[in-house]
This record gives structure tokens, sequence and C-alpha cells, in this order.
């Protein structure tokens, strides 16, 4: 494997981005998962991924393919794996609900990008968040970046529900909060049972939402479900 060295100085963090989460909604790290920095994740990766394409009979002095490993190596790393890296978890910002404003508040259709962890293929869909305020309210782009930071790693669709409700609820200091997401599989799309018109829903109801059905209902039907 080309420069992959890994006494190789660690990057900053110590504690597992996750920690903050209860331990059944942690994505499962290793103890030593940040003991590379990203540039070195990035060589090694290429180099293992240089060997799947030459393994796959492929020709990598060919001027297209040989890139062709970095590429892929700095999309996981930069990209599609980006919320691995606590570094990158968003600040959530609260704002005094001056205006009183204490109905349901939704954010409806927000892009969810992610990986199946079984195959390494795209989740592609939309999240669906409500929550009741109390006596703050959240910046609105901040509920899109939660659902982008969970998204952005190896996922089970049922993990990243409850994984952005979980931060949701802490960061708002509320149980008031719903998560739903529809999403796309192409694991089950592409492969094994391609099936390219089922889809998949999962759905967290926290405090109210979970014992006021009225109030349920208004979410699905503001979302149009
Ligand atoms: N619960 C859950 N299952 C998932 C998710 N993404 C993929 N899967 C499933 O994970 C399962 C892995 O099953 P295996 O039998 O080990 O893998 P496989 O032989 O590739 O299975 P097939 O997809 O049926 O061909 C499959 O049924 C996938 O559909 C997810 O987000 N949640
Ligand atoms: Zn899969």
């Amino acid at each position: 494997m080309d420069n992959f060295n890994p006494t190789e100085p660690v990057s900053s963090h110590s504690a597992g981005p996750d920690t903050h989460l209860a331990p059944e909604l942690r994505t499962p790290l290793r103890d030593d998962a940040f003991a590379l920095t990203d540039e070195t994740k990035i060589d090694a990766i290429a180099g293992h991924f240089r060997e799947i394409m030459h393994l796959l009979g492929l020709d990598l002095t060919d001027d297209s393919l040989k890139g062709t490993p970095h590429r892929v190596a700095k999309m996981y790393v930069q990209e599609w794996f980006r919320g691995l890296n606590p570094e990158h978890r968003p600040e959530v910002r609260l704002f005094e609900n001056r205006y009183t404003y204490q109905q349901m508040l939704v954010e409806r259709d927000i892009t969810v990008f992610s990986c199946c962890e079984h195959h390494f293929v795209p989740i592609i869909g939309k999240a669906h968040v409500a929550y009741l305020p109390g006596e703050h309210v959240v910046g609105l782009s901040k509920l899109n970046r939660v659902v982008q930071y969970y998204a952005r790693r190896p996922q089970v669709q049922e993990r990243l529900t409850r994984q952005i409700a979980e931060e949701l609820k802490n960061a708002l200091h509320t149980e008031d909060v719903a998560v739903l997401i529809e999403a796309d599989h192409l694991c089950v799309m592409s492969r094994g049972v391609n099936d390219t018109s089922s889809g998949t829903l999962t759905a967290e109801y926290g405090g109210a939402f979970g014992q006021d059905a009225q109030l349920r209902q208004e979410f699905l039907r503001l979302i149009g479900k």
C-alpha cells in the first residue's frame, strides 16, 4: 500500500464522534478511529482501491482510470463519510422565541444522501423534521445540517432517523421532535432483489408527537403524507 504509515501523527480529537448520543445510537467506530489524518487515510484508501481495480482486471495506466483510486478515496473521506469526523458536527444556534411562536415548525424535503453500510452504495431520499418551539427557535438551516452530518456516514436508515431525532432533542432542549425519512436504497434497486419501485419509510416521534395522535396527523399532513 502506497504512503501508508500508521504511526503518523494523529488529528486532535480523542473522543468518538457520538459520545453525546445514547450508546445504542452511536455509529460503531474503533477506539483509534482518529489515529490517522485525512490525508493519510486518502493515500491508504487510494492504495487499496487501486488494488481492487487491478484485481478486476482494469488497466491502471489508462488515462481515464489512473486517477480513479485517488478520486474515490477523496470522495469517501471528504464527502460521503465526512460525517464520521466530529469536526464537521454542526453547531446548532438557537434564537430567543420573542414572537412566542408556539405551533409546530416543519422543515420538509431535506435532501438525504447517505450510504448503505451493508453494501457501500447510496441511499437517496428526503427527511422531514418538526419540533414544537418553547422559549427558543432554531436557525432553519441547522436542521438541514444535522440531517446531512448524520447522513454522511455508512448507515442504516433506522439509526440515521434516531440519531437525527436525538441530536435535535438535545440541541432544542425538548422531546417534542418528529423525524420522518423516505429513501431509496441502491442496494435494493440495483442488485439483489433489483426492485426499483419500493421505498423505505422510517419515523421517530418524540414527546408530544408520540403521545398526541392529532399532532402526528398534522405533521404527516404538512409533509404531504
Ligand atoms: N434494516 C435495514 N436493512 C438494510 C438497510 N439497508 C440495507 N439493508 C438490508 O441489509 C440486508 C443485508 O442482508 P444480507 O442477507 O446480509 O445481504 P445480501 O445477501 O446482499 O441481501 P440481499 O440484498 O437480499 O441480496 C439486506 O436485506 C438489505 O436490504 C437499512 O437501512 N436498514
Ligand atoms: Zn445495502
